[in-house]
């Protein structure tokens, strides 16, 4: 059990945690959406109350290296969590550094199943080096693994990334990888790209939000069905000469073919690996190779193959079984505790976001804790810059209605707005998606003071604070030829806010300020809030109480 901190007895109401999903804290206001943005409510909440940065990228949230910038599952691991573990970039980087993985019983399925078989190993997931979801150099080295353990062939389905990356750089990574290919193909050996597709158009949908998505890269991937190319730099080419102005994520599906004839479909004895770290986009196209009664879309065909994820995606429904790098084994989260403490809670957020307040918020777990209740508001299957509102008024409405239901002790939420509208790189769409926020924060904050509640409001890394890519000398914004700004897709290296909006203490509580605090201070900081002792496996409070 908890213990009761002697500093502070609690507040009279509920605490709530708003994360404001990609909204981070720029190091200048050109080229920002939320600089550019009319927010009254977040700039009255700035000036009038408590308010920090902490650190939400790097090895604050378990990635390899500084150079790493932050997401939504680390972050939101490291808020419920209330502590730092080393993620599944870092591990699956420092289990082929040491080779462990290549000695796992997985990796040696995946070699005598393809050996037993066809001889074939089929490699899916995000092609980049964005180390959110995926890294090339553990694709790299698999490959080169497989051909010095005798796999004769290889085929690589490459989802184009230009979300966690510069928006049109497909080619910087398919061109090296397709010479590397060529230079390792030799004695007996066969690698290529086989086929692909943007990540935001095939099979990297999450949470259930557009399974159409997974069945378009089903047929890509395993039946060789689409626009046929000789190789992925063709393809490239020729899809955006097809689809003028379509940034890599959301490029058409292709098929690498000879003769008409696809190189790469998914046969019975065939093993596959899905080399995605991350699970939230990785779970329904897995769903669809190891499900035997699967009813999301009609496969047609289901091969019999041996099939690996990174990792395990969803330690609940055990997804995959097999895995070659062990996830980070997230215990005693925030969730679990304060449910042990008897305390009922609320999370809601809309689909796009709604696994990030439960499954990445409990440690990967797809189950309840007991006092727990979910909500989540069906998100819209649109690009996003057409509707940068979302979903973010439905979520107040339905948080608005758990804070009255007087039921919970503590809520989260997660507002999508600044990250899934900062993706697209579209500016304007980007200011509305804040305003959209801000305007729920201002109906959202009275409803917490009437509960006698307080909030913590953040964000889980940046997006929407930077929206032209950064000149890497120079770090100002960076312009294209003619002068205009180079749009930014990705998430940022910026702190983010944490604001404690309290009209309940009088004035006693405040927030220290400490440069090395990040995301997971939070869970104490909670705890201490409802005038609990934090758990000793988290880290500290950053709340000061006068
Ligand atoms: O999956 C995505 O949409 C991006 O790769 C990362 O965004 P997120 O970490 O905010 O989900
Ligand atoms: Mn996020
Ligand atoms: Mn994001």
């Amino acid at each position: 059990m908890l213990q009761k901190f002697s500093a502070f007895a609690g507040v009279p109401g509920p605490v709530v945690v708003i994360v404001m999903d990609g909204y981070g804290v720029p190091k200048t206001d050109v080229g920002s959406a939320i600089a550019a943005a009319r927010k009254p409510t977040l700039d009255r909440l700035f000036a009038e109350c408590p308010s920090i940065t902490l650190r939400a990228h790097g090895t604050a949230v378990g990635m390899p290296s500084d150079e790493d910038m932050g997401n939504s599952e680390v972050g939101h691991n490291a808020i419920g969590a209330g502590q730092v573990y080393a993620q599944g970039a870092a591990l699956v980087a420092n289990a082929i550094a040491d080779g462990a993985i290549w000695q796992g019983q997985a990796w040696r399925e995946i070699v005598a199943g393809a050996k037993a078989g066809r001889g074939v190993v089929h490699f899916i997931g995000l092609f980049s080096d964005g180390n959110v979801h995926s890294h090339i150099d553990h694709l790299k080295a698999m490959v080169v693994q497989a051909r010095a353990e005798g796999v004769p062939t290889v085929r690589i389905h490459a989802l184009l990334d230009g979300r966690d990356v510069p928006e049109t750089s497909a080619l910087e990574y398919v061109v090296p990888f397709e010479a590397f290919l060529a230079e390792v193909s030799s004695g007996g050996f066969d690698a290529r790209i086989a086929s692909g597709g943007g990540r935001q158009y095939i099979t990297m949908d999450r949470y259930d939000a557009n399974w159409p998505m997974v069945e378009k890269g089903w047929r890509t991937h395993v039946l060789g069905e689409g626009p046929q190319f000789g190789n992925a730099t063709e393809a490239v080419n020729g899809l955006r000469e097809r689809n003028p102005g379509t940034i890599d994520q959301d490029l058409p599906e292709f098929v690498i073919a000879e003769g008409g004839k696809p190189i790469g479909t998914i046969e019975d004895g065939d093993a596959v690996v899905f080399f995605n770290f991350r699970g939230d986009r990785a779970i329904e196209i897995t769903r669809a190779f190891v499900e035997a009664d699967f009813d999301k879309f009609d496969r047609v065909r289901h091969p019999q193959v041996t099939y690996a994820g990174m990792l395990q995606y969803d330690g609940d429904l055990q997804l995959p079984k097999r895995f070659l790098v062990a996830p980070p084994a997230i215990k005693d989260t925030s969730g679990e505790w304060f449910s042990r403490q008897g305390l009922a809670q609320f999370a809601c957020s809309e689909t796009q976001k709604f696994g990030h307040v439960t499954y990445f918020w409990n440690g990967n777990r797809s189950g309840k804790f007991e006092g727990e209740t979910w909500q989540e508001v069906p998100s819209d299957v649109v690009p996003f810059e057409q509707r940068p509102w979302m979903k973010a008024a439905e979520i107040a409405d339905a948080m608005i209605a758990a804070l009255k239901s007087g039921q919970y002790k503590l809520l989260r939420c997660n507002f999508a707005n600044g990250d899934m509208v900062g993706h697209t790189g579209n500016f304007r769409a980007a200011t509305m998606a804040v305003e959209a926020v801000d305007l729920a924060l201002a109906r959202l904050l009275p409803a917490i003071e009437a509960a006698g509640g307080v909030a913590l409001i953040t964000a889980d890394h940046g997006n929407a604070d930077e929206m032209f890519e950064l000149d890497k000398k120079t770090k100002q914004p960076a312009t294209n030829k003619d002068g205009s700004f180079k749009a930014k897709t990705a998430h940022t290296l910026n702190p983010v806010p944490l604001i404690l909006f309290d009209k309940v203490s009088g004035g006693r509580l405040g927030l220290k300020a400490d440069s090395v605090a990040g995301l997971s201070s939070i869970a104490a900081t909670t705890a201490n809030l409802l005038g609990y002792a934090k758990h000793p496996a988290w880290d500290d409070s950053v709340l000061d109480v006068k």
